[in-house]
């Protein structure tokens, strides 16, 4: 005999005479499975004083009296209806035994049932008939057996469907599943919550503060050289880019995809480069392949999508990505973004390894915003309700990534790494970081947030409680011997792959990774923290082209920023 399970409280949005009526529908055409199956339908009773739900439960009794009465025999009855709940390890015991659950909900805003049938589902592997009008349909349906409700011939073809179904497809569906519910986990999800609820957090603070002053370029200049030891970090897009037409106007001009070095920069940035008390990285967004399109001929870093890639101009492509990156939801992704951007003329949609980017800089701007905002309507129901990943929207585009990638989150190994790299062991005691980024991204610029500055104007004009790092990066009174430090063993370049998770090869053994270790990547963060010495007045951070920003300063744009980098290097 055969266990089909309903769990449900006895509610009108349940659907559960449609579940019944809809087992009888199968009972009338499968004759073969009467007295094989039954259906065991726990009905939770609720709102008894009321007189919509008193007619309910007599309108269900009705119809499973009527069934048992027309199918039943005297070994066996179709229907087992009990209007009353279950403790719960009775209910797990049920949800073991059980070969089909029937979810029929007319409307579900979850449907927790179930979720906990797949979790008591392990060695039995049975299959989930679902509504597609629960909540639940858009993470388990891929699994389930989806359902409308309201088709009862639909519904009893699912049923003889399950219930013939091979132990393989079983398995198969139940894998998928079981997966995903041990997966997306309430810790998970309170963990997803807690951070959304941080990035509003800042994002209202950004709004309320105050506009950050100009950059105080003379200043910058003179404590540029003053210091022993300095690092420039500078945005890519925007930042270092020749300035582009974004101003909307429908034009057809051809132009190119990829946004190229500004020409006024080459021969200051070569001044830079040649420095040797100067370490420049371009920390980008950008792929490795454009990165190096432009600045190859250069001497110094390059941190391609958003710190995940890092390679010295003279060496060789590794990864600092974070072991478990999960990237499984690109492909159902996808095609909402080649949606979109077969709508939007002149937009643009990029699959970078870690991320895809939907871009409407140069498409009409108001039609451009209209679609980003039915895009994420789109992605937000769709295909990442259950996903870890950030939705990181920008003034002209929509990002999705991981959730954890970010400029900030990846400064600290890149950092690790030049410091190893070089063996540095004089502190860095000056630090300017320029940038177009994303609000997202800004968590670079509070990275190095080291002690105010002593100008009581500069502090007003931080926003106010802004979330900080540690209130000062210095160095212990000793510094680590870099120079005996490990080699790096990370000698590959990263190739575009649309799924990186699956090319993170951790052979350590072979010495042929282009991961480093855990411990690696530790020691070496630690590293970079100990030769950090910088006071406030010698941090610099500063956004391009934005108002609101967590950034000490602004600059207009790519221009100015050029203009600045040309009096740094020229020490005037
Ligand atoms: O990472 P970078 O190379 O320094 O560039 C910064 C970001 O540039 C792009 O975003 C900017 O342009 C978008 C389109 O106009 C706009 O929506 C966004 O607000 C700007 O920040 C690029 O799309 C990002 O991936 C880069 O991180």
């Amino acid at each position: 005999m055969l266990v089909m399970l309903g769990v449900d409280r006895l509610d009108m949005i349940k659907g559960i005479p449609q579940k019944i009526l809809a087992f009888e529908k199968f009972l009338e055409e499968n004759p073969n499975w009467r007295d094989k199956v039954v259906l065991l339908q726990i009905a939770v009773p609720t709102r008894t004083d009321v007189p919509e739900y008193q007619k309910l439960t007599s309108q269900v009794h009705e119809i499973v009296g009527r069934i048992n009465g027309r199918f039943g025999s005297l070994t066996a009855v179709p229907i087992h209806h009990l209007d009353r709940s279950l403790d719960f390890h009775a209910l797990c015991a049920l949800y073991a035994v059980t070969d089909v659950a029937l979810v029929t909900s007319l409307r579900d805003g979850m449907n927790l049932v179930s979720y906990e049938f797949v979790a008591c589902q392990e060695a039995k592997k049975g299959v989930l008939i679902l509504s597609e009008f629960a909540g639940a349909a858009q993470s388990l349906g891929a699994g389930a057996i989806l359902v409308n409700p309201w088709n009862i011939t639909e519904v009893a073809a699912s049923i003889a469907q399950a219930l013939n179904m091979s132990a393989e497809e079983r398995e198969k569906r139940h894998q998928h599943n079981f997966h995903h519910v041990t997966k997306h986990t309430a810790q998970e999800w309170a963990e997803m919550f807690v951070s959304e609820l941080n990035d509003t957090v800042v994002e209202a603070q950004l709004r309320t503060s105050k506009e950050p002053p100009e950059l105080p370029q003379n200043d910058a200049v003179e404590r540029y050289l003053r210091s022993g030891n300095r690092l420039l970090i500078l945005g890519f897009n925007s930042t270092l880019t020749e300035p582009v037409d974004t101003s909307g106007n429908r034009s057809d001009q051809i132009r190119e995809k990829n946004p190229n070095l500004h020409p006024e920069l080459k021969e200051h940035l070569t001044a830079l480069c040649n420095d040797k008390k100067t370490t420049i990285v371009v920390l980008s967004g950008s792929k490795s392949e454009v990165l190096d399109k432009n600045f190859a001929e250069y001497d110094m870093w390059l941190a391609a999508e958003n710190g995940m890639f890092l390679h010295h101009t003279k060496g060789d492509w590794m990864t600092t990505m974070p072991e478990h990156l999960n990237m499984e939801w690109v492909d159902s992704l996808k095609h909402v973004f080649e949606y979109f951007t077969e709508r939007t003329p002149r937009s643009e949609f990029e699959i970078r390894t870690t991320s895809l980017v939907w871009n409407y800089k140069y498409a009409d701007v108001e039609f451009g915003r209209l679609q980003a905002r039915d895009m994420l309507q789109h992605l937000w129901t769709g295909p990442i309700s259950n996903a870890s990943v950030d939705v990181v929207q920008g003034s002209r585009s929509v990002e999705v990534r991981p959730v954890g990638v970010t400029k900030g989150a990846a400064i600290d190994r890149i950092l690790g790494e030049i410091v190893h790299n070089k063996s540095m062991t004089t502190p860095i005691d000056y630090v300017l970081c320029v940038g177009h980024f994303l609000g997202k991204d800004e968590d670079v610029y509070t990275f190095f947030e080291p002690e105010l500055p002593s100008d009581a104007n500069m502090a007003k004009c931080k926003p106010i409680d802004a979330p900080k790092l540690p209130t000062e990066k210095k160095a212990p009174s000793k510094l680590p011997a870099t120079k005996s430090g490990p080699k790096s063993s990370q000698t590959k370049t990263p190739k575009p792959s649309p799924a990186p998770d699956k090319r993170t090869v951790n052979n350590h053994s072979s010495g042929s990774s282009w991961r480093a270790s855990p411990e690696k990547v530790k020691e070496k963060e630690k590293m970079a923290w100990s030769v950090l010495d910088l006071k406030g007045d010698n941090y610099f951070s500063c956004a391009v082209g934005r108002k609101r920003t967590s950034a000490r300063y602004l600059l207009g744009s790519s221009d100015d920023v050029v203009s600045f980098l040309s009096r740094l290097a020229k020490g005037t």
